[in-house]
């Protein structure tokens, strides 16, 4: 593989490691070789490290894949690696089934779906049954299709739920698929995982709306400090259990929800866990309108295709002068927050509460 015609930029590399998460088939043993070694050289340089012993079988063949890279400069390896995952990604797609209106439909996601359509992009949470618990890989394909959408010919998106739930929150087995580093390795890459996602959030370039179709749990709640615009049916309630799961606060709302509703309201939703219907959020300015259920989605839609067609740049300026006060202190909160989380994982108060929900011994 190689790629001299263009230069890949670093957010064309970070996409692409984005992409490598959500294949759908193994590309197999070689491929995932040329993988490890071309983002070791675009990150690192040429392979210095001591050579691994013979018995040492996969740390050998990871050493030999980098180190057969020689000198060859980052930025070639960065592009090389770039056009590697972009012909792992087109094989994959066009071996896959073409869905009827796939024009307005981006497939490739699992439990997503998103459309683009009236200059609307809609990404929808479509894990229904769990009611769209976020898994790992639902954090890797939100942060994909936000910024896809960041970039797409489209004036606002939407993030919404399919089924009875908005969003019910991490998906508590995300505490059970531990790695053979360890706890520790898996609360170290779960911090800088839920750092990149909320970043995705603060740094959404256009407007950002939800469309709250019912209960909404954890980061589905907290996230919505960092939304333009949140509208919510009357089903729909908001519940930051963070104290019954051993937890602290994400999604910047250590921030957005004292600024917001004021410290002491915030303090009973963060600490004590105290779940809010649509019309309680709203008077506290977490939600801008609740809609009664029965006309919720016909009255939301049509606002919001009216809303799209204002002009698009004048919408994205007026976005960024309100949120660009913010964005430094934003960001600084998201990382203090994630420091704190990385070591709650790890606590006992946590991972019984984590525990005794899989085991079905407790529910909020
Ligand atoms: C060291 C490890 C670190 C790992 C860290 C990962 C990164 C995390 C970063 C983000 C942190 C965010 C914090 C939060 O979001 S805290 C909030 C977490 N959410 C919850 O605690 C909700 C748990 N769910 C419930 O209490 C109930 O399911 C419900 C939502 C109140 C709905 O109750 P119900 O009676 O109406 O429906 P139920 O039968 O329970 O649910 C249907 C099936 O869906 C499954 N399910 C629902 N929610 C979750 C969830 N959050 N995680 C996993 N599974 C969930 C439920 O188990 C049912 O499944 P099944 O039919 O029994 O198989």
């Amino acid at each position: 593989v190689s790629g001299t015609a263009m230069r890949a930029s670093q957010e064309d590399f970070e996409n692409a490691m984005n992409q490598v998460k959500l294949l759908k088939k193994d590309p197999g043993n070689e491929v995932k070789l040329k993988l490890y070694a071309l983002y070791k050289q675009a990150t690192e340089g040429p392979c210095s490290i001591p050579k691994p012993g013979v018995f040492d079988l996969t740390n050998k063949a990871k050493w030999d894949a980098w180190n057969v890279l020689g000198n060859l400069p980052k930025e070639t390896a960065r592009q090389n690696y770039v056009d590697l995952v972009s012909s792992l990604t087109s094989s994959s797609k066009s071996s896959s089934q073409a869905k009827p209106g796939a024009d307005r439909e981006r497939q490739g996601y699992e439990n997503l779906v998103v459309t683009s359509e009236d200059g609307i992009t809609k990404i929808m949470l479509n894990r229904p049954i769990k009611k769209n618990a976020i898994s790992t890989q639902m954090y890797h394909e939100i942060m994909l299709a936000l910024k896809t959408a960041s970039k797409d010919d489209s004036t606002i998106t939407v993030l919404t739920g399919n089924g009875d739930y908005y969003c019910s929150g991490n998906d508590l087995t995300n505490f059970t698929d531990i790695p053979a580093g360890g706890v520790e390795e898996k609360a170290k890459n779960s911090a800088l995982m839920l750092r990149d996602f909320v970043g995705c959030f603060i740094d959404f370039p256009k407007p950002l709306i939800a469309v709250v179709n019912g209960p909404a749990v954890g980061i589905g709640v907290t996230t919505l400090g960092l939304f333009d615009v949140v509208y919510a049916s009357d089903k729909a309630t908001f519940h930051t259990p963070f104290g019954h799961l051993g937890l602290s606060p994400e999604g910047c709302s250590s921030y957005t929800f004292p600024k917001i509703m004021g410290p002491a309201k915030a303090a009973e939703m963060l600490i004590f866990g105290k779940k809010l219907t649509a019309r309680e959020a709203c008077a506290q300015g977490l939600v801008t309108e609740v809609f009664p259920d029965s006309i919720f989605q016909k009255e939301v839609w049509t606002r919001l295709k009216a809303y799209s067609k204002l002009p698009p740049n004048a919408m994205r300026v007026s976005k960024q002068v309100i949120r660009n006060t913010e964005k430094e202190k934003l960001h600084a909160v998201n990382a203090e927050e994630c420091r704190v989380l990385r070591e709650r994982w790890m606590s006992d108060e946590c991972i019984n509460a984590a525990m005794n929900f899989l085991s079905r011994r407790a529910k909020l």
